[in-house]
C-alpha cells in the first residue's frame, strides 16, 4: 500500500520506494520493504505499528540520520539521498529538528541555552519574535534560567520542543515524545504540538505506541513488517485502537 494526500499538496517530506537492509547473509534484516509516503506541510502525523516495523528505520531514514538501501527520501526541495556528510549535516542543520523520548538536553545549559544551542551551532541568529512565540507557547518564561535538572519531565520535554521549533525547521521528527511522561505532561506537550501545527504551520511526524498520542495528529499512517499496511485520517484512540487490533491479527495470522 502506498499513502498518500492530495496530489498537488506542498509536500514537507516524502519516501519514495524506500527499503532498508540491516546485515548480510543470516544475519540480514530486511527492515523497510518498499516504502512510499508523503507528509504535506502543516500537518500532523503519527507513524504506528508493532515493535519491530521499522517506525523508527522509517523515521531515522527521513531524517537523514540513516541511509537507504534502495529508493529515495525528499525534504522540501531537498534530495536526501546521495547526499555527502556536509549536505547531510547542512540538512539536519536547517530542515529538520528533533524530539527524542528521553528529552536529550545538555545538563549544563539553562533551558533558553538548551532552546538556542542547535541555532548557536548553525551561526544563526534567532528571530527574537518567534523565540518569544515559541516560548510562550510552551509556558516556559519562568523556567529560562533553570537547569534541566530543576525542572520536571514534562517540563523537561517542553525545552525540547521548544528547541525543535527555535529554527522553523521543515518539519519535526519525534520519536516517542511522550514515552517517558506520565498522561497530564504527555497531554500538554501533545496540545503544544498540535498547536504548532495549527497556529504556525510547523510538519510533525511522530513514531508513538499510544493511540491516544496518535488521535493528536491529523493523520496515522500503520507500518508492519517494513511495510504500509494501513492509514487512518482524523483519527480517535477509538478508530486506532481499532485498527491496531485488526493489524495484530494480521500479523498473528501471517506468522
Ligand atoms: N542497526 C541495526 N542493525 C540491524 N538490524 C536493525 C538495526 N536497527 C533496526 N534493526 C532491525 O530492523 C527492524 C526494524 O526496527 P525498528 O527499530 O525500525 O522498528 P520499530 O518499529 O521502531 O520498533 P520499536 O517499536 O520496538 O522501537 C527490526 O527487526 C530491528 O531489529
Amino acid at each position: 500500500m502506498t499513502a498518500t494526500v492530495a496530489r498537488g499538496a506542498a509536500m514537507a517530506a516524502r519516501a519514495d520506494d524506500v527499503w532498508k537492509v540491516y546485515g548480510s547473509g543470516e544475519a540480514q534484516v530486511v527492515a523497510l520493504r518498499g516504502v512510499s509516503v508523503e507528509f504535506e506541510r502543516a500537518r500532523f502525523t503519527a507513524i504506528m505499528g508493532p515493535s519491530g516495523s521499522g517506525k523508527s528505520t522509517l523515521m531515522h531514514c527521513l531524517a537523514g540520520l540513516d541511509s537507504v538501501t534502495r529508493g529515495t527520501i525528499h525534504i522540501g526541495d531537498m534530495t536526501v539521498t546521495g547526499l555527502g556528510d556536509a549536505g547531510l549535516t547542512k540538512l539536519r542543520r536547517d530542515k529538520v529538528g528533533f524530539i527524542f523520548q528521553q528529552f536529550n538536553l545538555l545538563p549544563t545549559l539553562t533551558a533558553q541555552e538548551n532552546i538556542l544551542l542547535p541555532l548557536s551551532i548553525a551561526g544563526r541568529k534567532p528571530d527574537p519574535d518567534w523565540l518569544a512565540t515559541v516560548v510562550d507557547t510552551v509556558g516556559l518564561r519562568d523556567r529560562l534560567n533553570h537547569r534541566p535538572a530543576q525542572l520536571s519531565g514534562g517540563q523537561q520535554q517542553r525545552v525540547a520542543c521548544a528547541r525543535a521549533l527555535a529554527s522553523r525547521p521543515e518539519v519535526i521528527f519525534a520519536d516517542e515524545p511522550t514515552g517517558n511522561l506520565d498522561s497530564r505532561s504527555g497531554a500538554e506537550v501533545l496540545n503544544f504540538l498540535r498547536r504548532s501545527v495549527a497556529e504556525h504551520q510547523q510538519t510533525i511526524v511522530m513514531v508513538t505506541h499510544d493511540p491516544v498520542a496518535a488521535s493528536y495528529a491529523d493523520r496515522v499512517v500503520f507500518l508492519a513488517d517494513g511495510q504500509i499496511v494501513s492509514e487512518l485520517v482524523e483519527p480517535t484512540p477509538d478508530t486506532v485502537l481499532d485498527t491496531m487490533k485488526k493489524l495484530d491479527g494480521l500479523t498473528e495470522a501471517g506468522q
